[in-house]
């Protein structure tokens, strides 16, 4: 365990030594464009999570001193370690290094302390292409090819500097708050012989550790039948990505992985009656079962694909430029989404609600005693983003009933570190009200009526809400934390 934890340190170093490819018995000095920094991660201020993988969390963290923001991604060494990450980490770390591309997330330092690994990235603040999908349901075209094409251009990148993807789903297409996508999570990258990318000898990931690389609903017939990676891999999951936008859900998608595997090497395909011609056309032909026939991959590499008629109209050299995708032409969906304040245990690894304790570490928490900090992990959900500002996040949320004389409706009760507090209807996803902001306990006061109901009070209305996981007490002390920071 010391060792591995020592030869992982020397490798996230900033300079290594590595062999030359050509050149075998000859060393030359390799410097990583992301430098390892001495920092702790003490010099950050930790806000919300965006996101918990199979082996990191990426939490947003903004640098005290630069009031620089990042998307952190926090990986326990002693975890990695155990389950035999240590490669895919390493590969990682290397590869975003030599990645410049405006569709790849970034990767600006790396540093350590003795129990994680860091990695300043990019930050995200637009939640996941699949958030995306689940709110509204399905996309438009419109959308879905706006998305596509900004997927197609980041991939067309990445193939050409001789790396292959292996992970490309909605979870791993990211969105800037002006509504572009970056691809991230590199953990399962391959880099093909001749790639233009560095690798250290030792980074290179397993491939005979597990049975496959990726993600059930998104891979390739022929990764399931042990054949080689290539491009091909990374265009059949875009074909399932262009189907799910436009269906809302993934082509193959079953009950069980089983069940899926099973209809992906039976290329069980069958198409909504809304989809048009040129995106049935498109899904069809990068869900060949020969990955050499999809378009990209084929003779007439990207610009098969570029200039397939379901990207007609599409500027590929404009494809940044302007800051939201087209109207939404979709209804809102009926996703079967909980509307509560839970986090979602399937996203989250082990299943436990976890919390940071501000040093780095994670607590249970059960353990934390911040109300605010508990209810910001709590209340994880990018859904609620689109009623806020893109640096502002959210402190508490509930699915309350707002009490009036006559009736009582449903509302969603967030609480952010603005601070403010809205009120939204979950069901058309609009803001009904906000109960205004004071710091003054005489302006905004919260009384707790019992464990489920609580008032609160502003000079021009009184509001009663009633909290069914009665956290009466819990909003109480959130609202006072943030009127006393
Ligand atoms: N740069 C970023 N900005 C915002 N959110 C991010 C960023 N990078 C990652 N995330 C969020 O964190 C989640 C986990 O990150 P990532 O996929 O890199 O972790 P992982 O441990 O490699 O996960 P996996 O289980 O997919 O291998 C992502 O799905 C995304 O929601």
């Amino acid at each position: 365990m010391e060792e591995e934890g020592g030869s992982m340190e020397k490798d996230f170093d900033s300079k290594v030594k590595i062999e030359s490819s050509d050149t075998p018995l000859r060393s030359k000095s390799f410097a990583f464009r992301a430098p390892q920094e001495n920092f702790s991660i003490q010099d950050f201020q930790l806000e919300k999570i965006y996101g918990v993988g199979s082996y990191s969390k990426v939490v947003r963290a903004k640098k005290k001193d630069t009031g620089m923001v990042y998307a952190m991604k926090i990986m326990d060494k002693t975890f990695i370690t155990k389950e035999n990450k240590t490669a895919y980490v390493k590969l990682e770390r290397i590869v975003l290094d030599q990645l410049d591309h405006p569709g790849v997330v970034r990767l600006y330092f790396t540093f350590q302390d003795s129990c994680s690994l860091y990695m300043a990235l990019e930050s995200c603040d637009g939640g996941e292409l699949f958030d995306q999908i689940t709110r509204k349901g399905r996309l438009s075209e419109d959308e879905a090819r706006f998305y596509a094409a900004q997927v197609v251009d980041a991939l067309e990148y990445i193939h050409s500097m001789g790396l292959i993807h292996r992970d490309i789903k909605p979870e791993n297409l990211l969105l800037t708050t002006d509504g572009h996508i970056k691809i991230a999570d590199f953990g399962s990258v391959k880099p093909m012989e001749g790639s233009r990318v560095t690798v250290l000898p030792n980074a290179a990931s397993d491939d005979k550790a597990c049975t496959f690389v990726g993600t059930a609903a998104y891979v390739p017939p022929e990764v399931l039948n042990s054949s080689p990676a290539t491009f091909g891999n990374d265009l059949w999951a875009l074909g399932c990505i262009v189907y799910q936008m436009l269906a809302g859900i993934s082509p193959f998608k079953d009950t069980s992985e089983w069940l899926m595997f099973q209809r992906i090497v039976a290329r069980d395909l069958r198409f909504p009656n809304y989809f048009s011609d040129e995106a049935r056309d498109l899904i069809d032909r990068l869900l060949d079962m020969d990955p050499s026939r999809r378009p990209g991959a084929g003779n007439g590499g990207y610009a098969t694909l570029k200039n397939h008629p379901f990207f007609k109209g599409t500027d590929w050299t404009k494809l940044r430029e302007g800051t939201t995708p087209p109207t939404l032409a979709s209804e809102p969906g009926s996703t079967g989404e909980d509307q509560d304040s839970s986090l979602n245990p399937t996203r989250a690894g082990d299943g436990s609600v976890r919390t940071y304790d501000g040093n780095g570490g994670a607590v249970s928490a059960s353990e934390s005693v911040n109300v605010t900090r508990l209810a910001s992990i709590d209340s994880f959900d990018s859904k609620w983003q689109q009623f806020l500002e893109p640096s502002e996040s959210v402190l508490m949320i509930s699915l309350v009933k707002k009490l009036q004389k006559l009736s009582s409706k449903k509302v969603q009760l967030i609480l952010t570190n603005k601070p403010q507090l809205i009120y939204v209807d979950p069901a058309k996803l609009e803001v009904r009200g906000n109960v205004a902001w004071s710091d003054n306990p005489n302006e905004l006061n919260v009384q707790v009526i019992s464990p489920s109901n609580f008032k609160i009070f502003t000079p021009k209305k009184i509001f009663l809400f009633e909290d069914s996981k009665q956290r009466a007490g819990q909003w109480k002390k959130a609202i006072e934390s943030l009127q006393n920071p």
